[in-house]
This record gives C-alpha cells, sequence and structure tokens, in this order.
C-alpha cells in the first residue's frame, strides 16, 4: 500500500524540566552567535512555565492521532519520532528504526515552510543521524506543506474563531497580524520563506476575515542586534496599530504548526501584555496542533508520495506545491 515500511516524525524538541532547560538553549545555539544574555531571557521563559516546554507533549499527542488515523484508514506503518535538539534525539530514533530492520522511512517534519531553519536544517539532519548509525533506513522528507489544504484549512478555522471572540462592537475593524519566528536576513532560503508566509497568509485573510486588514509580521527573533533579520517585530506592530487608532487586533501564528513556547510566551504572555498596556483587544488564533484536517495531510502526504510524481499534490495560494526534494532556494541541496 505504501512505499515506506515507516513514517517518522522530526521536530524540534525541548526541555522536560528545569535541570533540561540550559543544555537544551546550549543545543539550540551552538555555533549560532546568539548572545548569552539573550539566552538567559529565554531560560527565564521556560522558567515561567516549571522548565518545561509544550512541544514534546505536542508531539507525543501528534504521534498518537497520526497512529490513529493511519490505523482507520488501513494504513500498517509503525510511527517513530526523533528530534533536532532533545531527548528522544534523532540518532538514537533512527538507530531504533535500524534495530526494528526499517528499511525506508517517510519524515514529517513538524515545520512547514521552505528556508534554512524549517527545512534544509531538518534535512541536515536526517542525513547526519543517517550518517551516523550503521545500516540506517533510507529517510525521505515529505514535501514542504505550508499550503496543503491541511495545514491552511485550520488556520482559517482558528482564525474565524479568534475574530469571533472579538467584542462585536470592535469586531469590523479588528485587524489580523500573521506572525512567523523571525529569521537573519543572511539566511538561505529566507526569501522563499517570507513569500510562502505572505501567500498562505493572504489565503487565510480572505477566507477567515474579507475585507479586513492584514498584516504579515516577525516574532522570537534572537542573535545580536547588529545582524539583521526579518522585520516588522510583532510589538512594533503592535505598538503602530495603536498609534494608527486601532482597536482591536487578531494574532495568527501562522509560522508554526503548535502551541509551543514561541506561541505560548511570546505571544500569550509578551504580545498579550504590550496589547493591554495599549489598551489594544487581543484574541490569538489557534495553531493546527492535533486539528483532525492536520492529522489527516500527515496521511495525505505519505500516500501522495508512495503514489509516484503524478498524484495530484494539493496546494492552496499562488505558488504551487513544493517539489519533493527542494531546490537550492531553500537552503539545502541534495542529490
Ligand atoms: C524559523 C524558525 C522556527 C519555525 C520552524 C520550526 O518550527 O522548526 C523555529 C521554531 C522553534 N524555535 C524554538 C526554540 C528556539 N529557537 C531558537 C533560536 C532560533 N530559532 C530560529 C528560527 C526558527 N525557530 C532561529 C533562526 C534561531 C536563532 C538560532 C539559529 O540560527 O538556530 C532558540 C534559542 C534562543 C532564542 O534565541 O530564542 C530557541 C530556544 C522551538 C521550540 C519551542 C518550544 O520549546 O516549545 C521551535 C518549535
Ligand atoms: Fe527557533
Amino acid at each position: 500500500m505504501t512505499s515506506h515500511d515507516a513514517l517518522l516524525l522530526v521536530s524540534f524538541g525541548g526541555p522536560e524540566g528545569p535541570q533540561d532547560v540550559m543544555p537544551f538553549l546550549e543545543n539550540v545555539t551552538r555555533g549560532r552567535n546568539v548572545p548569552r544574555a539573550r539566552l538567559e531571557r529565554v531560560a527565564e521563559h521556560y522558567h515561567r512555565f516549571g522548565g518545561v516546554s509544550p512541544i514534546n507533549r505536542q508531539c507525543r499527542e501528534l504521534k498518537a492521532a497520526v497512529e490513529t488515523d493511519l490505523a482507520a484508514h488501513g494504513v500498517d506503518l509503525p510511527v517513530y519520532w526523533g528530534n533536532r535538539n532533545w531527548t528522544p534525539y534523532l540518532t538514537d530514533t533512527v538507530r531504533r528504526m535500524a534495530q526494528d530492520g526499517v528499511r525506508r522511512a517517510a519524515a514529517f517534519v513538524t515545520s512547514a515552510y521552505s528556508g534554512f531553519s524549517c527545512c534544509g536544517q531538518y534535512a541536515a539532519d536526517i542525513d547526519r543521524a543517517r550518517a551516523e548509525v550503521p545500516g540506517a533506513p533510507e529517510i525521505d522528507k515529505l514535501r514542504v506543506y505550508y499550503n496543503h489544504p491541511g495545514f491552511v484549512e485550520p488556520f482559517v478555522e482558528a482564525a474565524r474563531a479568534a475574530l469571533a471572540r472579538i467584542p462585536a462592537d470592535l469586531r469590523d475593524r479588528a485587524r489580523l497580524a500573521f506572525t512567523a519566528h523571525s529569521v537573519p536576513l543572511a539566511q538561505p532560503g529566507r526569501e522563499r520563506y517570507a513569500a510562502e508566509l505572505a501567500d498562505i497568509a493572504a489565503v487565510v485573510a480572505a477566507e477567515a476575515a474579507p475585507g479586513h486588514e492584514w498584516a504579515l509580521v516577525y516574532q522570537s527573533r534572537s542573535g545580536p542586534p547588529s545582524q539583521p533579520w526579518l522585520e516588522p517585530d510583532i510589538g512594533d506592530h503592535l505598538r503602530k496599530l495603536h498609534a494608527e487608532g486601532v482597536e482591536a487586533v487578531v494574532v495568527v501564528p501562522v509560522g508554526f504548526v503548535s502551541d509551543h513556547m514561541e506561541v505560548k510566551y511570546d505571544l500569550d504572555v509578551e504580545a498579550a501584555e504590550l496589547a493591554a498596556d495599549l489598551g489594544l483587544t487581543f484574541e490569538r488564533a489557534a495553531t493546527p496542533g492535533t486539528h483532525p484536517r492536520y492529522v489527516a495531510m500527515v496521511r495525505e502526504l505519505l500516500l501522495e508520495r508512495s503514489a509516484g510524481p503524478d498524484a495530484p499534490r494539493p496546494a492552496l495560494g499562488s505558488l504551487g506545491a513544493r517539489p519533493d526534494v527542494c531546490p537550492v532556494d531553500c537552503g539545502h541541496a541534495r542529490p
């Protein structure tokens, strides 16, 4: 039924207790020139939540939901999970897959866009893990899915729901702010990343909030101040909206697949507090998480890959479906 004998979820990883926080942050930023002061500040975000990132629970829930969905559709495949920055580490998972006799796995990465941080770096992680494990299975990374209906439709629903939570007297004039993780301007693939974000934000805005003004902004910037990153920042954007007399904003974190720390702290705490200080009514739309449409997309991408190059490749927006193996503008080139 499929040309693969396992599905591998590949994610970022996150600390599971206070003692994990600093080693995790060191893993994330090794060789990246992120100032120590920034790490200490981010460590505080995690400590505020008991040193536990929400991301691992979200991965376990996604894995369970995908297993249930596959079984319900008669797709009999084991599902594995490995991370870049924390246990279960990808290399350990690939070793276990080899021991279990897996020969050719499909990899679903919990990051939807093109560009180095979202795609190329995960592809490199997979290559490195395979290189470290004798007898490692072949691993096909499933295509970039930011414009797949299974990713976009949950955002449309969530943006609509968030807009409906804005008090009726402010709702018609509410603005939408789509957010994504900023990346350095020097990062390979960042133009494509920004173009994909803008393309799909337009689709969600038109479907969920026709007639409302919207903007694409960035969040969670790190790196030294001297280094240029994608802008504008959500904080500056909220101040600008307030200065223009806007009274309500719906934030749609279209750059993220689940409510992990960037959403729970940088939006739900930091941006929400700023909005409150400004007197700006603020609602944040949910991310796909384990939305059934998103979970079904994982299966659809797997079966699409098995069906070969002539299978239909659903894609919304104007940029078309991404190829299975990304071209160089994604920040990684593979044979
Ligand atoms: C584009 C992008 C995504 C979206 C795609 C995807 O989802 O993968 C993303 C996701 C995430 N980023 C995360 C956490 C962190 N990112 C950091 C640092 C960085 N992110 C970057 C980019 C991105 N990051 C970049 C260019 C850096 C600078 C260092 C470097 O060049 O690599 C740092 C270091 C401290 C700081 O400076 O913030 C942390 C702790 C978590 C886990 C959250 C949790 O624990 O719940 C997740 C899902
Ligand atoms: Fe990040």
